[in-house]
């Protein structure tokens, strides 16, 4: 028996205390089993092992175990904390009085180390005895009063709570089924859950259900999925007439998708390790058993759709619980589908590729910052702030350089004027009208050009620090591992070097201009003579976040690839072992071999197009009128493999089935509930948490569909089937919606107070705009971009904030792929580099100028084109398990 530090109770504490007898083959009636059948488990009761017994003392938090016989002692102590158990039974007679508890310790503080499944039996002296106990630990669990004095019996028990848990079969690598068996079930029935399980048979199946389904009999809508399943739960909760109390119902997720990014984040605010795969679905499952439910923030979005009636533009709204991605994020997201096989590892082989033919796009962000929402009607404007803050990317780099003097609509030469002497007032617009000329010929070139100072000066850095990495790393090749990879870093950045820009998304390439230098300098020697009211710092821009923008552009401390940042590169690429060292190894025979060249749009040729599922831009500036957008259409080669899986797409209400493994497709057969059984009623109610001592978690039954029977106990959640061929009973009360558009239903949505119609100007006062040219957009609202990426480490739940972050045209590659690797650990944003920025908004609206490319909701692909968004604090309720504050149990 282990003996963890177990400090004898005081009486004071005890709320029960009494003597057990051991159970099973004489090991202290402790089993560890992983996941398979275990012989301590009431499933599994056979025959007592060799007599021991136990003195038993149980706490608000903790049960004390110490060994009595044989060999009692210090060592033969256990301290098993309340906080890791999941559920407790008694098991009915015939079976012995058992008290038998479910305990998921984590396991090793190692990446990717699973908690472990223990099964601890007791052997009570009298069954009303191990009931007592069973009732006094599943009332600490569910978080019911007691003390000392309570009599502790069944009838102090809430009811056992109903999950409906919706599976996507196909999710990451179709693994959800087979996961649901061997983890999440049992579990699940060991913390007392009742559920019903569906299986989603394509896509909006959940969304359609979610709209019709009697809600009050459910205590979480759990989904078995990547984060698409949970957007379109979410969206059908907002589509019902009842949206307000809808979006209430608790929502969980079981992580078996690819991305994971909102288990990602819940592993992350319960303090555990980052983990991928298995280890973060035990986790997340583990939490979802303890059952804290905290707000979360929703971002309703508005994109601009094609109406099929006018071919106008009309606006359509979703709500958004994760991220909107424009550029490599949303591209890499996108076109990475064709690697699904490859599980998360297709986001690492999707970066890699996408960094080969490093894109930039058009476009104008704008965001409305945090400070300014809601001080705006009491108190007057600020004298100093510019009625429109707007930037205006052309010449000038966004830190500290001549950007910050040169908007056009913040009227701060008057101000500055004002300020200064008359002659200098008059150097001052002379020095402004030669700043002009200079815009007015860069204008030529493309706007990415003035960064070309900027960039050089990174290149420089990082070439200095390459060479001494090329001497380190050749002294230190025959002790180091991963050489190879750092050798190929190497090759990447010295090819990098000798393409001295990055691919604009119109082909051309960014020249440099040596001529432009001089300028620059020049006007960043002006802008330091004084800081200006009203104009935006980069500072300010990165409020709140900790990076010093305050520096001249400089990567030379954060963005030298030292040895530790070659490690973590060689760490991260290495990541998902052996498919990811392959991938490296391939993807860089690509990049040097067969890749693209710079400068050439390959990347746009119709194939990709296609297979990418990206949409065509209407071309028109902003507002629009005229629609082009294009049916997505799908030319995947991997279509018909069982990883095969339908590009992401925005069209609610296409129904693309698609070809499924044959395994999974008799699995929906004898067990997903609706669509099987034609004209059949049934039942959605939950399945009474059956005591393990009954039926044996592997067991398939659990999935049979039953009839719903008029008799039944407990009131029965039930709904219409939105399939023609099925009919589900349905509560008159519930109504019924039928065939609605997807996006035009929301009955009295909540209102976007802070943003006009997208057609319309933004306001202009408080809102800052930035145009130019961007690698990526990212807003996001959770922590994790992806189960390993902690994109926004200070997000939380419901801190009411989009957190934005734009890579803007000419960063090096090495300086981006960098970015996603200190993203691993959240460190990103100390990463110092002129052309990364991190700010937080209340609501932003983004207008893609390049005439293609991909956007993308909670890693769903929407139409491209303007879109805007806007924060709505703690709309929704997510299970987060009991870790953090403002926990209330469901
Ligand atoms: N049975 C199904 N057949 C086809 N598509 C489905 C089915 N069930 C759900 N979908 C759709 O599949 C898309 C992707 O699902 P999901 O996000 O859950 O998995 P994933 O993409 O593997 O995970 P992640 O987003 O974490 O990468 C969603 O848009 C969802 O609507």
């Amino acid at each position: 028996m282990p003996s963890p530090e177990a400090p004898t109770p005081s009486p004071a504490e005890a709320l029960l205390h009494g003597q057990f007898g051991g159970w099973s083959s004489g090991c202290g009636s402790s089993i560890s089993s992983n996941g398979s059948s275990c012989p301590n488990s009431p499933g599994g009761l056979s025959s007592p092992g060799p007599a021991a017994s136990y003195a038993l003392t149980l706490t608000h938090t903790h049960l004390h175990v110490q060994r009595l016989s044989p060999r009692p002692g210090k060592e033969a102590r256990l301290l098993v904390p309340l906080s890791e158990l999941v559920g407790c039974s008694c098991p009915r007679a015939p079976a012995p009085p058992l008290l038998v508890l479910y305990w998921y310790p984590p396991g090793k503080r190692r990446k990717g180390v699973s908690r472990r499944r223990q099964v601890r039996a007791y052997l009570a002296e009298s069954r009303g005895d191990a009931e007592r106990w069973s009732a006094a630990v599943q009332c600490l669990l569910r978080g019911v009063p007691v003390s000392a004095t309570t009599e502790f019996n069944r009838s102090l028990l809430p009811r056992p709570r109903r999950l409906l848990l919706l599976v996507n079969p196909f999710s990451g690598r179709g693994q959800a089924m087979q996961w649901c068996q061997t983890h999440i079930l049992p579990m699940i029935r060991e913390a007392n859950i009742s559920y019903n399980l569906i299986q989603t048979e394509r896509q909006n199946h959940a969304r359609e259900l979610i709209r019709d389904i009697s809600l009050p009999e459910w205590d979480g809508i759990v989904i078995v999925s990547g984060d698409g399943l949970l957007h379109e739960v979410i969206n059908g909760l907002m589509e019902r007439p009842d949206w307000e109390q809808a979006i209430k119902t608790p929502v969980g997720i079981l992580p078996c998708g690819s991305g994971n990014a909102l288990a990602g984040s819940i592993n992350h605010y319960a303090g555990f390790d980052m983990c991928l795969r298995e280890p973060l679905l035990l986790n997340c499952c583990f939490l979802l058993c303890r059952g804290g439910v905290r707000p979360m923030d929703l971002v309703s979005v508005t994109t601009s759709q094609t109406s099929a009636r006018n071919g106008r533009p009309s606006p359509r709204r979703l709500f958004s619980f994760l991220s909107v991605a424009w550029g490599f994020v949303s591209d890499v997201d996108i076109e990475s589908e064709r690697y699904r096989g490859l599980g998360s590892a297709r986001f690492t082989l999707g970066t890699l590729v996408r960094l080969a033919s490093l894109r930039s796009y058009k476009g104008r962000l704008s965001y409305l910052p945090p400070s300014v929402v809601g001080s705006s009607d009491s108190t007057p404007p600020p004298q100093r702030r510019p009625l429109s803050r707007s930037i205006t990317e052309g010449l000038e780099g966004f830190c500290r350089t001549p950007i910050h003097r040169t908007v056009s609509d913040m009227g701060l030469s008057e101000q500055r004027s004002l300020r200064r002497g008359e002659g200098e007032r008059e150097k001052e617009s002379e020095r402004e009208k030669e700043r002009e000329r200079r815009r007015e010929r860069a204008r030529g070139v493309g706007v990415t050009r003035a960064s070309s100072l900027a960039e050089d000066k990174e290149k420089e850095v990082e070439a200095e620090e390459l060479e001494k990495e090329h001497v380190m790393s050749k002294t230190n090749a025959t002790e180091r591992d991963g050489s190879v990879d750092e050798a190929i870093l190497n090759k990447e950045e010295q090819t990098e070097r000798e393409t001295p820009t990055s691919q604009s998304e119109d082909g051309t390439e960014e020249p440099d201009s040596n001529d432009k230098d001089e300028e620059q300098i020049q006007e960043s020697g002006d802008e330091r003579d004084g800081t200006y009211d009203g104009v935006l710092e980069a500072g300010e821009v990165n409020e709140g976040y900790g990076v010093d923008m305050e520096r001249e552009p400089n990567e030379s401390d954060e963005c030298c690839l030292d040895s530790s940042n070659q490690e973590a590169l060689r760490r991260g690429l290495r990541k998902n072992s052996a498919p990811s060292s392959q991938i490296v190894r391939s993807f860089f025979g690509l990049s040097t071999g067969q890749g693209p060249p710079l400068g050439s749009d390959a990347s746009y040729d119709n194939d990709e197009i296609d297979l990418n599922g990206t949409y065509p831009f209407q071309s028109e500036p902003y507002p629009l009128d005229i629609a082009r957008e294009r049916a997505l259409t799908i030319s995947s080669p991997f279509r018909h493999s069982p990883f095969s899986y339908k590009p992401k797409s925005s069209d609610h209400n296409q129904n693309m089935s698609r070809p499924r493994p044959l395994s999974l497709l008799q699995h929906s057969h004898s067990n997903s509930l609706p669509p099987k059984l034609p004209s059949l009623s049934l039942s959605l109610s939950p399945t009474p948490p059956s005591s393990p001592s009954c039926t044996s978690p592997h067991s398939s039954s659990y999935l049979a569909p039953r009839p719903n029977t008029p008799s039944s106990a407990s009131p029965s959640p039930s709904l219409r089937s939105p399939s023609p061929s099925f009919t589900f009973e349905v509560p008159e009360a519930t109504g019924h919606i039928r065939n609605r558009p997807a996006a035009a239903t929301t009955l009295n949505p909540p209102k976007d107070d802070l943003l006009p119609p997208l057609d319309q100007p933004l306001p202009a006062r408080d809102w800052v705009t930035i145009e130019g040219d961007f690698v990526l957009v990212l807003a996001i609202y959770q922590s994790h971009l992806g189960a390993d990426l902690l994109a926004a480490p200070q997000a939380r739940f419901d801190d009411g904030l989009i957190h934005l972050t734009f890579v803007r045209a000419g960063i090096s590659r090495a300086t981006l792929l960098r970015l996603f690797l200190a993203m691993e650990r959240g460190a990103h944003l100390s990463l110092s580099s002129p052309y990364v920025s991190h700010v937080a908004a209340k609501a932003f609206r983004l207008q893609p100028l390049s005439p293609r490319g991909t956007l993308t909701v909670d890693g769903e692909l929407v139409p491209y084109g303007p879109l805007q968004a806007q924060i709505h604090p703690s709309m929704a309720r997510l299970i987060v398990g009991d870790a953090g504050v403002k926990i209330t149990k469901f």
